[in-house]
């Protein structure tokens, strides 16, 4: 990685028409310096006077950012300026020129790139593929426009973990020869916004971003260098008064000043050495977030600062140059993006499985939970099955087996007492076909091996009850449980039978008789259950619940006794569980996304970006769960529970999305506290001026003709100032309301805290502002009735909001009288 300063290089423009040719400006012979009014100097990487070409401006300003671009480093050029300064035609972006002399940087770069390739291609012989690329982005009033594609929608601004900025969504085309990418710039400068303005009959009415991507594939070593170009035409800056700008071309006029201001907020903050390392404002507006690689990240930055030599524009210049000044000490940390693609993906890859891999913990953790409880619960029905019906515990039962194998050898089973179970009927089936010489003791009865290591078969065993001996009609619970016993002790014989003949079994077996065996204990519990009533419905219950645990793996169905079973019951059952087991995963992930959100937000160092898609996540989740509310739940009252708390959990997420949470994040908190002081500073400025220009008009109004000069630049400080604090009170605005739709609440909410000396500079600011705004867009002389007009309109608003205004303070204010003064001030006093 190196660092690099943005460079700074300035054109002056050749006088046209309309222009007095009175020249302000001394270049110096072969120094890169001006001098304005000489008295005030400035030094750049580059200056051009007005005879310079175009194609000396390529050679030395842009050919060493090409020379970089194509060793693999991102560049940009910035062409800055007022209006009618020769920003668009230096560039070459709104290309319709014929002559190929004057052709600008972009033309320029298309030629040079295409005979690069074209170079390289011969001497590195097929080593190397090379693919370019390119986009044509606008940025108008604050929407982001597609130029190569107007109907796209999807163009999104995303920075990766180490800062990197790329624009997903946009369209790009792929170019083959010089002339494809020129047709690009064709297409989108016709499509770019323009308009007729009092100072350039073909006015660019906002930013664009032309984009040329160059990808350079490695063959042999299957690596990718990609980098990038962007060739920046800055809409103008320009005074809506200077314009003549009403209507449209005046909000125009306000959003594109907005965008240019934000950009040297940023500047300033970049260049600054005493905020070095501290907030960049990169988010207040699309232009600097657009650009934010350019400005501080990975790319070689030049900003091309056009000024016009005309005497009229003197001011203009002078704050372009003051601009390009401080866009100097700006650096960049430059890299090559070598295999970016792969290291991207990989990047991505290990952040996605980090999040996974924390969801699988708590899932697993939950599981663990539940497994317990389900052990807990498991052992107490034991327990209760033993102090019923008197089964050994297994302690007990393998006593037992021991006991009862000693006595089997060589005795004779009683058919009535001995329930024949699957594992019983598989040895029997084993014994004829792997001992002949098997005795068979009585009918019914079953085979015991007359091999003296084999356990013999056990002696009738007495009835556990009276009943179970005597009923044979009616199978009773004490039936159950001694076939239950007897079974368990001959599936123990049978196991022992196929381990000493191992070689004869077949394993695949077993796992049926033991499966049919499982089944058949099921049955016996289910049956147990269901003659206790009541135990019968836990046992289901606990049986669902079950399984509703968080899968891991394919959920398990709920095995239930086939022949006790209603078969609709049983599918009804099956579905509720499968979908149980849905709604509870997702509940769980949703919970989680929650607490890490919450979790992220407290934390400072992560900018509220990052959050976002986490909170998209689980808004998609959340979507998926609310199709399914619509399924029939009316069976599952735990179902219902789940669905009303994800819900919950989805208020929450709203509750973040419209941004009431973030707003009490500190980096929210810290650029509110900031914005505030600056609007503070703004309104003394502002304060200060109004007073300087309220002498000059004094001073007019004798005829003294020299201050003319003065007054217009009082307007225009009074007017950008006025724009400023604009954009600071909207975007306080935005930030403190909660949502768009509640701005009077919240307004309100801003409001009331404030002291009444407060509030009171606040409405006249308000009130000012509309009346500068109408002097602006009127002659001197003829203000009064529609600044008049505008100001009764706005006292009206405020009126309206009186009602939901719950503050004695605003409530007073907007009783007191108010003077409008013929110099268009106005004067709000407490006296009547
Ligand atoms: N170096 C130059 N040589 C000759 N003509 C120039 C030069 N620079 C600008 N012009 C002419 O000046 C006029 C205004 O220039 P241009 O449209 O490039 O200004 P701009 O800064 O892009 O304005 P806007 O911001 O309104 O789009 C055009 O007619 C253009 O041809």
């Amino acid at each position: 990685m190196s660092v690099c300063t943005v460079r700074v290089a300035l054109r002056v423009r050749p006088f046209i028409e309309k222009e007095e040719a009175k020249n302000y400006i001394t270049f110096l012979p072969n120094q890169p310096n001006v001098i304005i009014n000489q008295n005030r100097h400035f030094t750049f990487d580059h200056v051009y006077s007005p005879s310079v070409s175009q194609e000396e401006v390529y050679q030395s300003a842009i050919r060493p950012l090409f020379e970089q671009f194509v060793k693999g480093y991102n560049a940009t050029i910035l062409a800055y300026g007022q209006t009618g300064s020769g920003k668009t035609y230096s560039m070459g972006i709104s290309y319709h020129h014929q002559d190929p002399k004057q052709y600008g940087i972009v033309p320029r770069f298309a030629d040079n790139l295409f005979h690069w390739i074209d170079t390289q291609i011969n001497n590195n012989k097929d080593t190397i593929a090379y693919r370019v690329k390119a986009s044509f982005l606008e940025l108008y009033n604050e929407d982001v426009i597609d130029l190569l594609d107007i109907a796209n929608t999807n163009i999104s601004i995303r920075e990766d973990t180490i800062g990197n900025i790329s624009w997903s969504g946009v369209h790009e085309q792929e170019i083959r020869k010089s002339s494809d990418l020129l047709n690009c710039l064709y297409q989108g400068s016709v499509a770019r916004t323009t308009a007729s303005t009092d100072m350039n009959s073909e006015s660019s009415r906002s930013h664009a971003i032309f984009s040329v991507t160059l990808i350079q594939s490695v063959q042999s070593m299957k690596k990718e260098i990609i980098s990038k170009f962007h060739f920046v035409d800055l809409a103008g800056s320009e005074r809506l008064k200077k314009t003549n700008a009403v209507g449209d071309r005046a909000k125009e006029g306000i959003s594109i000043n907005a965008g240019l201001l934000a950009l040297g907020n940023v500047i300033s903050a970049l260049s600054d050495d005493t905020k070095r390392g501290q907030y960049i404002p990169y988010r207040n507006s699309k232009l600097t977030r657009l650009l934010q690689d350019s400005l501080g990240g990975n790319s070689q930055t030049l900003m091309l600062a056009c000024v016009s030599p005309a005497d009229s524009n003197q001011h203009e210049t002078l704050s372009t140059l003051k601009y390009a000044n401080r866009a100097k000490r700006i650096t960049n940390k430059v890299t090559i993006n070598q295999v970016q693609s792969e290291t991207e993906a990989l990047k991505e890859e290990i952040h996605r499985l980090r999040e996974e891999a924390l969801l699988s913990d708590a899932f697993i953790k939950e599981v663990h939970i539940e497994l317990d409880e389900l052990r807990k619960k498991n052992k107490s029905l034991e327990a209760a099955l033993r102090l019923n019906s008197h089964i050994p515990s297994r302690k007990q039962q393998k006593k037992h087996l021991e006991d009862d194998n000693a006595t089997l050898v060589g005795s004779v089973s009683d058919e009535k007492r001995i329930p024949v179970t699957p594992a019983m009927t598989l040895a029997r089936k084993k014994k004829r076909l792997t001992h002949p010489g098997t005795v068979i003791a009585r009918k019914k009865s079953i085979m015991y091996p007359s091999s003296p290591q084999l356990p013999a078969p056990q002696q009738a065993q007495p009835p556990l009850t009276t009943s179970a001996s005597t009923t044979t009609t009616t199978t009773t619970k004490d039936d159950l449980l001694e076939k239950h016993r007897q079974r368990i002790k001959k599936e123990s014989q049978l196991l022992k039978q196929f381990r000493l003949n191992k070689e004869e079994v077949d394993i695949s077996r077993i796992i049926h008789v033991f499966q049919s065996s499982i089944k058949e204990q099921k049955q016996l519990i289910y049956f147990i259950e269901k003659s206790q009533g009541s135990s019968a419905k836990e046992s289901l219950d606990s049986k669902m619940k079950r399984s509703s645990l968080p899968q891991l793996k394919q959920p398990k169905k709920t095995t239930m006794p086939v022949e006790k079973m209603n078969p609709h019951l049983q599918v009804e059952i099956d579905r509720l569980v499968v979908e149980n087991e849905n709604i509870s995963a997702q509940v769980q992930q949703m919970g989680l996304i929650v607490k890490r959100v919450f979790s992220m937000m407290n934390n400072a160092t992560i900018p509220i970006q990052q959050i976002k898609p986490i909170l998209n996540k689980a808004v998609v989740i959340h979507n998926t769960l609310m199709k399914q509310k619509t399924v029939d739940l009316r069976k599952s009252s735990s179902q219902l529970d789940q669905v009303k708390s994800a819900e919950s959990i989805y208020h929450e997420l709203i509750k973040i999305i419209s941004l009431e949470n973030i707003k009490s994040h500190p980096i929210c908190l810290e650029i509110i506290q900031d914005l505030k002081q600056k609007k503070i500073q703004l309104m003394r400025e502002q304060k200060e001026l109004l007073m300087e220009r309220k002498e000059i008009i004094t001073k007019f109004y004798h005829d003294d003709a020299s201050q003319e000069e003065g007054q217009q630049y009082m307007d225009e400080r009074i007017d950008e100032i006025s724009l400023q604090i604009d954009y600071i009170s909207r975007q306080i605005q935005e930030i403190t309301s909660t949502s768009k739709q509640n701005i009077k609440q919240s307004l309100i909410d801003v409001l009331q805290p404030l002291k009444e000396g407060e509030l009171r500079a606040l409405l006249s600011l308000f009130i000012q502002q509309d009346v500068i705004r109408g002097i602006a867009q009127s002659s001197m002389y003829q203000l009064a009735e529609s600044t008049l007009y505008q100001y009764q309109q706005g006292l009206v608003q405020l009126r309206r909001l009186e009602k939901t205004m719950n503050n004695h303070i605003v409530q007073g204010l907007l009783k007191t009288p108010v003077k409008f003064l013929p110099n268009g001030l106005v004067l709000i006093s407490g006296k009547k």
